[in-house]
């Protein structure tokens, strides 16, 4: 069992493998995309003192990894602590055993019917963000619109929504420029994972050998990656705190937001297998994280998507135009989830950006045993030979590039790197079926894939379909977005890096 036969890039530094390349290269995808044309879908690259990585985007040892193996593939200590030091301990920095426990309790705060009621809240918030757009353009713009930066607005406002749905609180990031949550989010990914000096790389290789006290301790560090964990993790646990009292204290009984469904499912668990306080206010500062900026991110890309597309824009806006009319002619107020399911070309649209941009470009696993990775893209080895298997030793760090998945020209076809919708509305094309939704690894797959993914694609649904209604998008002349790397992929304006995330967008009132 040895990986030395595997293809892959020459190494560029003995010390730090390809791992700094890596992760400062110009846009997410630019070099994998380049070594899956070069070796195939699968191939070999080195992390930090030489230790073998395998990169994968082929889709059989993708499912087999995320799916079909369970436990078997564990999450690597660098992710497991990285994620700690802003969600605590929580579902996302668990191993194993416990992470079962936490996704029991927390299953079924995600169920179906619990996020239909979760949708007048969606539509209300992306109304709020309507009404702040047009307040926006009102004051700094000519009748013919105005460019606002698109990614910030949606980021609280999908804040607000977590706000809501997930602990019934009124956070108010939209309307409070000032907002703590708000500004201890704000560039937390950005300020802490972007471009990460040598120093830092080959200190976190050291992790997995270091001691559990002594890993507990990282999180004092002075540097401002590790502060800026810290103040945010301070303040979510600040806001939880309090939270957790009142669902605890049974005023809120029959309450519907996902704190208190997750309460009243810890009370009802056998005591062994409780959730301990900690572990709740983990959650908190993890649904925080996990439940905002991913949806505002995949909005931003979409919106960005349309913006350059006018054409597919306005096939959605005739779309909701039709849905609207049968709405009103069923006397209702609203669309309720079934409409907007039926939204054939809209949810094609959100499916296609979503492959395009996923916001967690690439997943890391490591092999618990010895085993043989299954291939559907036969691979050829230096020697010569053409695999569809690789024996991989245990310890192996396997690394997910969920960016070249979404765009494996096996998959999704020649036009692979380009934006077209319509492929989802093809049900010719003989596909797998990798991931939880839409045979995309944006959401991961198996028993550790998103939580949130339904909760994730009806908010997208919702505020999608008010902007829309509400805005016509143009892409402004002259600005090039790029795709950056900060763990999240971040969208900023080529030449205006140090102003932070942000698409700008021209728009445009419609109603
Ligand atoms: C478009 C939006 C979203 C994307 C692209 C996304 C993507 C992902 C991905 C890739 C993972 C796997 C992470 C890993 O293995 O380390 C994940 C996990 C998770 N997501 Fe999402 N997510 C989105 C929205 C949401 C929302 C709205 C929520 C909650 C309201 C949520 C809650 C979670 C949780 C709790 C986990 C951990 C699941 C576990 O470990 O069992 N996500 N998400």
């Amino acid at each position: 069992r040895s990986l030395s036969d595997i293809r892959g890039p020459p190494v560029p530094s003995r010390l730090l493998g390809h791992e700094k390349l890596v992760r400062h290269m110009e846009q997410v995808g630019d070099l994998e995309f380049q070594w899956v044309r070069e070796f195939g879908p699968t191939w070999l690259a080195k992390g930090c003192y030489g230790e073998d990585n395998l990169w994968t985007a082929d889709p059989k040892a993708l499912q087999y990894v995320f799916h079909t193996s369970g436990y078997r593939y564990s999450k690597r200590v660098v992710a497991i602590e990285i994620t700690k030091l802003f969600t605590g301990q929580g579902i996302l920095s668990t191993s194993a055993d416990d992470h079962q426990r936490h996704r029991k309790i927390m299953n079924p705060a995600f169920g179906a019917a619990q996020l239909r009621t979760f949708l007048p809240v969606f539509r209300r918030s992306a109304a709020r963000l309507s009404q702040k757009w047009k307040d926006q353009l009102q004051s700094s713009s000519t009748s013919e619109g105005g460019t606002l930066n698109i990614s910030r607005m949606l980021a609280r406002m999908t804040l607000d929504v977590i706000g809501e749905v997930a602990f019934d609180d009124r956070l108010g990031a939209l309307d409070d420029k000032e907002n703590e949550l708000a500004k201890a989010f704000d560039s937390l990914f950005l300020d802490s994972l972007l471009h990460p000096p040598s120093w830092d790389l080959l200190f976190k290789a050291l992790w997995p050998y270091l001691p559990a006290s002594v890993l507990s301790l990282i999180k004092y560090l002075p540097t401002k990656e590790y502060k800026r964990f810290r103040d945010y993790l301070h303040t979510a646990f600040r806001t939880g705190k309090g939270l957790i009292e009142q669902k605890a204290s049974g005023t809120e009984k029959g309450s519907k937001d996902i704190m208190s469904i997750l309460v009243q499912s810890n009370q009802s668990e056998d005591v062994r297998f409780r959730l301990s306080e900690t572990e709740m206010l983990s959650q908190i500062a993890t649904l925080l994280v996990a439940g905002h900026d991913t949806t505002a991110s995949s909005l931003t890309w979409l919106l960005y998507e349309l913006a350059k597309h006018p054409e597919d824009q306005q096939k959605i806006r005739d779309e909701i135009a039709a849905a609207r009319a049968r709405v009103e002619a069923r006397h209702d107020d609203d669309f309720t989830p079934a409409d907007l399911d039926a939204m054939t070309f809209t949810n094609a649209a959100i499916k296609e950006s979503l492959r395009l941009h996923p916001i967690v470009p690439t997943l890391a696993r490591e092999a618990e045993e010895d085993d043989v990775l299954p291939l559907s893209v036969p691979i050829e080895t230096k020697s010569g030979k053409i695999i569809t298997e690789i024996p991989i030793p245990k310890g192996t760090p396997i690394i997910a590039s969920i960016c070249t998945y979404n765009r494996l020209e096996s998959v999704w076809g020649e036009d692979a790197a380009e934006w077209n919708p319509m492929r989802f509305l093809d049900n010719n094309k003989e596909r797998t079926t990798v991931g939880v939704f839409a045979n995309l690894m944006t959401f991961s797959a198996g028993i550790r894939g998103c939580i949130g993914w339904r909760f994730a694609v009806l908010e997208m649904q919702a505020v999608l379909t008010e902007l829309i209604e509400t805005f016509d998008f143009r892409f402004p002349e002259g600005v090039e977005i790029v795709r950056l790397n900060a763990g999240l992929m971040i969208p900023m304006v080529r030449g205006k890096m140090e102003e932070g995330a942000q698409v700008p967008l021209h728009i445009s009132v419609l109603r």
